[in-house]
């Protein structure tokens, strides 16, 4: 195949990817090919959710850490969480890439082809981007366009004193499978073929492939039992932190109550980790993090449940703040929690 120029590019990556039907599914008039794509109306009762997320190589994956499909799936992935951590449906993307010389047609199809499953999972349309040159690494950014039912999005300052604090999923494994990634990453010969038959999967997974928390996050939003809500990218203390000083309360979490998976737990083990350490300030788990009445804990658990999505709850909003503290499993105490987690103008955050 002779290489292609710009335009060829564009069309060998998206044309045809998706059908006409799921297109108009998604309330897109017109997609790919023109100055801008025109989205019908969302009806009256409904809201749009807009975010956007990048992805930079070296940043956020390795040629080591991540295939092609795994960073065009990912990339998604993020941007559709965050759509969820409103309590919305993810609809439209648009997706924009400055490739560097490394990144030719083939590897970026790939790219794609993660990205169009991501998209068919989700039921999202991709109805346009931009493309550019780069002059080394790899950036991908996406923007996301949702719906939610009008009122009823969920936001990050509606915490009060008495709620309980939950995760949706665990948290951490993606951190590990980071860390095990990377070391694949800097070893070499035989003791690198050891490490990548040692990888633990689910760890692995948890890194490359993340799984928004879109039907939970609806259904808090649809019950209106979610008061506030994020999606876990920068890590649980991160999250919580950004929670209580928009709600201006204080969360107490306690660490006996963090959901550790089994992986988590032996991975932190065998390397001389804190698994609670992961989990607190690990991130891009894109579970979610939240608050709610504890009156309606025990129902919102049913309803998640009858979906196949746990929910844990982790602690409790009180008065005072802004601040996040942790009790600890050992002694009962309460220690403020650190702000740390992933922080892009900081060093040394894990
Ligand atoms: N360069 C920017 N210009 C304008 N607004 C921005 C910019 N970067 C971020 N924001 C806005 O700041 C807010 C917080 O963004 P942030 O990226 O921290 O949230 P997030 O996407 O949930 O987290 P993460 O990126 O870690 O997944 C959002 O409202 C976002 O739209
Ligand atoms: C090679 C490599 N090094 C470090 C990390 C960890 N990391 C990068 S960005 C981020 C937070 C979410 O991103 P954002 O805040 O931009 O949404 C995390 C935890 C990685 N994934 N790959
Ligand atoms: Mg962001
Ligand atoms: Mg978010
Ligand atoms: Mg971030």
């Amino acid at each position: 195949m002779p290489p292609l120029d710009e335009f060829g590019r564009i069309r060998f990556w998206t044309e045809g990817r998706q059908s006409v039907d799921f297109l108009a599914r998604a309330g897109v008039s017109l997609g790919i090919g023109d100055d801008a794509a025109v989205l019908k109306d969302a009806g009256p009762g409904w809201e749009w959710l807009v975010a956007a997320d990048t992805m930079v190589e070296q940043v956020h994956f390795l040629d080591e850490t991540m295939g092609e499909a795994d960073v065009g799936y990912k990339a998604l992935a993020s941007n559709v969480s965050d759509i969820a951590a409103m309590g919305g449906e993810p609809k439209c993307a648009l997706v924009s890439v400055c490739v560097p010389p490394a990144w030719n047609e083939e590897r970026m199809r790939r790219l794609y082809d993660g990205l169009y499953e991501c998209a068919e999972r989700y039921g999202v349309a991709v109805i346009g981007g931009d493309t550019t040159s780069a002059p080394r690494d790899l950036v991908v950014s996406v923007t996301v366009i949702g719906t939610a039912q009008a009122g009823k999005a969920i936001r990050r300052s509606g915490a009060r004193p008495g709620q309980a604090v939950f995760l949706t999923g665990p948290t951490g494994l993606s951190a590990a499978g980071l860390h095990a990634l990377r070391r694949i990453a800097a070893a070499e010969g035989a003791e690198r073929d050891r490490l990548l038959r040692a990888l633990p999967p689910r760890l692995a997974q948890a890194h490359r492939r993340p799984v928004p928390s879109v039907k939970a996050g609806r259904i808090l939003a649809e019950t209106g039992w979610g008061t506030s809500l994020n999606d876990v990218s920068d890590g649980v203390a991160s999250e919580a932190w950004e929670i209580a000083e928009a709600s201006g309360v204080k969360l107490v979490l306690k660490e006996k109550l963090l959901p550790l998976s089994g992986e988590l737990s032996a991975y932190a083990g065998d390397n001389g980790m804190s698994a609670a350490e992961l989990a607190l300030f690990g991130g891009e788990d894109y579970v979610l993090l939240g608050t709610a009445d504890k009156s309606c804990v025990r129902e919102l658990r049913e309803r998640l449940g009858a979906e196949g999505i746990p929910l844990f709850a982790i602690g409790e909003v009180e008065e005072g703040g802004p601040g996040v503290w942790l009790e600890s499993a050992d002694t009962g105490k309460r220690k403020p929690l650190p702000k740390r987690g992933y922080n892009h103008f900081r060093e040394g955050i894990m």
